[in-house]
């Protein structure tokens, strides 16, 4: 199992006037290469699941498995490096780094973990930086690209490391359909060819459609967790 979740609660600002109980005893799991949507209305705990999973945050009660590996009583370098070994991220601003070319972006995670790359990681960076259309691109910096160039960019630098859990957050949120189709066809693609479990959070129930699995939630509980919505996008949950 690459992510293993029981009865995991967050509440922000525990025992103030300001709590804020959001996630609810949320129980889940997700083998390897699976393709999961997240999704539920606005503030109904998305973002704050997938910080959690990510170990970006920490969670109030409950385990957090990644790769069998409990991550509570873990300490923060014990996360961080849990984290830079079995995650990618994918945001909606891609945080990339304007004035670097866009390979060294992408290798950005491994210079962080490994100082210098090996010939074969750059090689690796190269190659992804391929497969997302942008091998022109490599050598220059990513302030030329347009957005949904920048947003495969970020695609290639979280797959870099090679993870098997790549969580993504409205990776599609900035940009028009057609952008959209074509970003969210690499997360299908290399879905399929890397084996890597995905989790994208997304509003557009045509994306979240093409993912096997869908999980809603709605005020911080799971209400659904089952198969998304068939081709006829007839199904009750969405
Ligand atoms: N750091 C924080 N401190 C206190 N409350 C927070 C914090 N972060 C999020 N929340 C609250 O948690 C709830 C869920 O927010 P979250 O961003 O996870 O929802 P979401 O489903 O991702 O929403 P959206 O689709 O708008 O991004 C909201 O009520 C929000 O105000």
């Amino acid at each position: 199992m690459v992510l293993q979740l029981d009865k995991l609660n967050k509440i922000f600002n525990a025992g103030t006037p300001l709590e804020n109980h959001v996630l609810h005893d949320i129980s889940l799991q997700v083998s390897p290469g699976e393709l999961v949507a997240l999704v539920g209305a606005s503030g109904s705990g998305k973002s704050t699941l997938l910080n959690v999973i990510g170990l970006l945050d920490v969670s109030s009660s409950g385990e957090l498995r990644i790769q069998g590996h409990l991550t509570q009583g873990m300490s923060e370098q014990q996360r961080t490096q849990l984290r830079s070994e079995s995650i990618g991220f994918v945001f909606q601003f891609h945080h990339l780094i304007s004035a670097f070319s866009t390979l060294d972006n992408v290798l950005m995670p491994l210079m962080l973990r490994y100082g210098k790359p090996s010939a074969e990681q750059t090689a690796y960076g190269e190659y992804l930086l391929n497969e997302v259309g942008l091998t022109d691109y490599m050598r220059q910096p990513t302030n030329r690209l347009s957005g949904g160039q920048q947003q495969r960019v970020a695609i290639a630098r979280a797959l870099v490391t090679r993870p098997a859990l790549v969580l993504a957050d409205e990776p599609t949120g900035n940009l028009d359909t057609q952008t959209a189709d074509e970003v969210f066809g690499l997360f299908e693609r290399f879905n399929i060819e890397h084996q890597c479990a995905i989790v994208i959070v997304t509003h557009d129930t045509r994306l979240s459609s093409r993912c096997p699995r869908t999980i809603r939630l709605t005020d911080g509980r799971i209400v659904y967790d089952g198969a998304s919505a068939d081709s006829d996008g007839v199904n009750a949950h969405l």
